[in-house]
């Protein structure tokens, strides 16, 4: 393969420590002499759509001069022979993806196992990381929106690198921890793991996952086996440090440290152990220095402004992404990395289409069941707590809707359990907290819904980012009370927004129908809850008369006959006449109908098996014909909000 001629660009170096005697100056090498590299262009302002303002983006993918010719995923059956493994090997090898990913130099194995996962060429985030990272061996700080292939970034550098280093041992039966992947979270470990394993499947490497609520007799067999690559949250891995496990104990010895989600991890308060981790891996300065850094986040340079009583003292309205990235490397110890910035200040991605509700507090169950009967379809719905999400999980279970809730209060096979039946279901509803947000890779989620309403754009954007990821549609809908406004008007500036969200058209004569069932839900929740209550305080005297040999007969009859019994009736009474209104249909199957719109007018017909998605499209596509543009936050008259 001919080489291109290398491209040089100076690189300023801040560092007072360094002994520069001799030295000109310093250049980064831009293109690694790679050939066949369609190069990212600038982007082209006009083509950008309205709501990703932003002017942070400056590179942009070229267009696609040839289609990339995918290899079959499973051997196919040609005559009555099927393919072996030296055939689709071959085929592989000649297939124009298997030449897209060697230009990286990415291992034969890996892109292997790249191509035969459909993946056929790089995202634009691992294209512009993957050179640098991978011939560079330089530090990668990346920010890209959601779902836009940020763990293979830094996986395949970090895969490709042990390869080459383990191709170096003699007899290649080295078995050190070379690699350190570090997740906020327990769900998004395990998926990085199950990801990367994938890519290593034609490799010798193996790799672990360290998390917490995870038996420890289990964690030290999984580690006794000496992973090449350990995947955890800080916490657990921090404790197993502790204990003295050896082959953690050659920790401030790796080669690679990845850490995801990189903004929610330095947050203050959250995650102490990281900082002791980071502290141990910085011990010794030279082996720190061989190491190579990866910071990845959708929201790595989103900035806010800051608080009014900051603003007034220092006279500084926000600190630029640049120096919101200075502090990150600062705080990692990261000198001179390669910086990928296509996150557009941490906007949400193209894909994604954002709607909202406004409405009083009382009203939100009703617009939620509303949504999940007239719009089907895989739904992750967020609250800001646990206790909201219990209390919306057992509403909606009573209303027959099946939910899955998803809590850091949750035993973790029980969270573990719950995602995997979301991710089985396409009708599936998890009803989270923020532990579901950030990083968690499902596929075909088609709607997320923020019963409450974030209380940080960071939230927004990982909440929203689970719909609409690798150039998939979806659809997320804010349902907001009146005093979330002021949460909703600081997302929407921090997003550089403009323009409020569009309403999310709810076809009002049907509300009824829903608010009865839903009010007739609320009661049977109540009631459950009274004799549940009941049943204990029962439980509780039956034990306490035992203890002080008092009759215990009186006790129960007087509870059973006087309180609980009579809830009890009246609780089945009411499951009975729910049943039989659940069994009839909210939406009279073949029917259309309009709603009204934002400008007083009513919508063209609508059928029922329209999705969200469309109808929030069409919505939005028939305001712009009235051209009535809507200025940020313009509440809605309701009985909660007169104002
Ligand atoms: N080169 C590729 N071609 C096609 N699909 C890819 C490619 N790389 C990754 N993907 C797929 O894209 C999806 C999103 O990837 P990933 O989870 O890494 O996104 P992310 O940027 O880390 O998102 P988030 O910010 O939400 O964590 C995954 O399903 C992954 O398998």
């Amino acid at each position: 393969m001919v080489k291109n001629k290398i491209n040089w660009k100076p690189v300023p170096v801040e560092d007072p420590n360094l002994n520069s005697e001799g030295l000109v100056a310093f250049e980064e090498c831009t293109d690694y002499g790679l050939v066949n590299l369609e190069k990212p262009r600038k982007i082209n302002r006009s083509k950008i759509s309205k709501k990703h303002k932003s002017p942070v983006v400056v590179e942009k993918p070229a267009k696609k001069k040839r289609k990339v010719s995918s290899v079959a995923l499973t051997p196919s059956k040609q005559g009555s022979s099927v393919e072996t493994r030296v055939e689709i090997n071959e085929k592989i090898q000649k297939s124009d993806s298997y030449l897209v990913w060697s230009n990286f130099g990415l291992p034969d194995s890996i892109i292997k196992a790249l191509v035969l996962q459909g993946f056929n060429e790089p995202t634009l985030i691992q294209s512009l990381s993957l050179p640098a990272a991978v011939l560079g061996r330089r530090d990668i700080v990346g920010a890209a929106e959601t779902g836009s292939g940020k763990t293979l970034a830094f996986g395949l550098p970090i895969v490709a690198g042990i390869l080459n280093e383990k191709s170096k041992v003699v007899g290649n039966s080295d078995k050190k921890l070379y690699a350190l992947v570090l997740t906020p979270t327990r769900e998004l470990a395990v998926q990085v793991r199950d990801h990367l394993k994938a890519i290593v499947k034609f490799t010798d490497i193996n790799i672990a996952v360290v998390l917490g609520g995870m038996a420890a007799v289990k964690q030290e067999r999984i580690l006794s086996k000496r992973p090449e690559i350990v995947v955890a949250t800080p916490g657990r891995l921090w404790e197993l440090i502790q204990q003295g496990n050896e082959h953690l104990s050659q920790i401030n010895d790796i080669r690679y440290l990845a850490i995801d989600e990189t903004d929610r991890m330095l947050e203050k308060g959250h995650f102490e152990e990281l900082h002791n981790i980071l502290e141990r891996l910085n011990l010794d300065k030279t082996r720190a220095k061989q190491r190579q850094n990866f910071v990845f986040s959708a929201t790595l340079t989103l900035v806010h402004d800051l608080p009014k009583y900051r603003f007034n003292k220092s006279k500084v309205s926000k600190m630029t992404p640049q120096q919101k990235l200075s502090r990150i490397m600062t705080d990692l110890g990261i000198k001179n990395p390669k910086i990928v910035d296509i996150s557009q200040g941490g906007n949400t991605p193209a894909t994604l289409t954002e709607s909202r509700i406004s409405c009083g507090i009382e009203e939100k169950d009703y617009y939620v069941y509303y949504f999940l009967q007239k719009h089907p379809g895989r739904t992750l719905i967020f609250c800001n707590s646990i206790g909201c999400v219990r209390r919306l999980a057992n509403l909606l279970g009573i209303l027959g809707c099946r939910p899955l809730p998803l809590h850091a209060s949750m035993q973790q096979r029980q969270r573990l359990k719950n995602l995997e039946r979301f991710r089985d279901d396409e009708h599936g509803i998890l009803v989270a907290t923020d532990v579901a947000a950030r990083g968690l890779d499902i596929p075909k989620i088609e709607h997320v819904l923020h019963y409450q309403t974030p209380r940080t754009s960071e939230s927004y954007v990982h909440r929203s980012g689970r719909t609409a990821r690798a150039t998939q549609q979806g659809l997320t809908v804010v349902l907001m009370e009146p005093s979330e406004i002021q949460n909703y008007i600081k997302i929407c500036k921090t997003l550089n927004r403009s323009e409020d969200l569009p309403i999310f058209p709810v076809q009002e004569e049907y509300l009824k129908a829903v608010k009865q069932r839903v009010n007739l839900a609320r009661e049977l929740d109540k009631l459950e809850l009274q004799i549940r209550k009941g049943n204990s305080e029962e439980g509780w005297l039956r034990k306490a008369a035992k203890e002080m040999d008092i009759i215990v007969d009186d006790f129960s009859k007087k509870f059973d006959s006087d309180e609980i019994s009579s809830q009890k009736k009246l609780a089945d009474v009411k499951r009975k006449q729910l049943t039989a209104l659940l069994t009839k249909p909210i939406f009279p199957k073949g029917f259309s109908g309009k709603y009204p719109l934002i400008s007083g007018e009513f919508s063209p017909n609508l059928e029922t098996n329209e999705s969200a998605l469309q109808t929030v499209k069409n919505a939005v596509e028939k305001e712009l014909k009235s051209k009535k543009r809507i200025p940020l936050y313009k509440p809605k008259k309701t009985a909660n909000n007169p104002k």
